[in-house]
């Protein structure tokens, strides 16, 4: 690794930022399977795309058909899924986009690597807090069922743990209020921080 040198570039995220008329961030939805994390990233992705936003969404579902195909739901396999995600994420924010990713991302640990990739204020991690009761209820997968039946190892908040947050930057229950508001106030959030060395970025004057 000693021989690997970092090429530092003349283009950087702030340029990009500043072409996008936007500031880039990346927004981390964790929270139970069932919480409401792909319904809450989605909908504030078509917000703020529709305001003119360049976004891009990750979700635990579809990378784990493609970047995390060979991983499983092991405290280990969730580790290095989230390390890939992470890394991931970066090179986007990089790029300059508004990034969403929505992992269940149990652990503490987890979830603080990847916002140790981040300067201060570019993660915001948003913990979709729904209880385990009322994502049980949906079981829109009938993945709890299983779970509960013993055909499904290591699930989440059955089988595995899911350590709460401590400070998250956002807290949202989807089982509480409706889902206009509770993107909206994503919205208002994502919006406010839209200023890159004291210059208000133009995109998200359409919110
Ligand atoms: N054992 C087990 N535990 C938890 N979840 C499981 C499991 N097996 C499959 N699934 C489905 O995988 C989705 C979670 O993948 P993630 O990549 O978000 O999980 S993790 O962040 O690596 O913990 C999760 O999707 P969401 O329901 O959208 O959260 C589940 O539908
Ligand atoms: N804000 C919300 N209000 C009411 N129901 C919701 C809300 N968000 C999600 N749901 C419902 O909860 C279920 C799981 O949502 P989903 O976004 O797939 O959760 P996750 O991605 O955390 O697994 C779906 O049936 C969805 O319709």
């Amino acid at each position: 690794m000693t021989d690997i040198v970092w090429h530092q570039h003349e283009i950087d995220q702030a340029a990009r930022g500043r072409q996008k008329n936007q500031n880039p961030v990346l927004l981390w939805f964790t929270g139970l399977s069932g919480s409401g994390k792909s319904t809450l990233a989605g909908a504030l992705e078509h917000a703020l795309f529709e305001a003119g936003f360049h976004t891009y969404l990750l979700d635990g579902d579809n990378v784990r058909h493609g970047l995390c195909k060979d991983l499983g739901f092991s405290l280990e396999d969730r580790d290095e899924n989230l390390r890939r995600v992470g890394e991931v994420a970066k090179l986007m924010v990089d790029a300059g986009l508004v990034v969403l990713s929505a992992f269940i991302s149990p652990t503490r640990a987890e979830r603080e690597r990847v916002r140790n990739l981040f300067p201060e204020g570019k993660f915001i991690e948003v913990h979709v807090s729904t209880p385990l009761s009322v994502c049980e209820s949906r079981d829109p997968k009938g993945l709890y069922a299983k779970a509960r039946k013993g055909e499904i190892a290591n699930f989440t908040g059955i089988s595995s743990p899911y350590e709460n947050p401590d400070s998250a930057e956002l807290t949202i229950d989807t089982s509480k209020g409706d889902l206009a508001t509770q993107v909206q106030a994503l919205v208002d959030y994502v919006s406010a921080l839209q200023v890159i060395d004291g210059e208000k970025m133009v995109a998200g004057l359409g919110i």
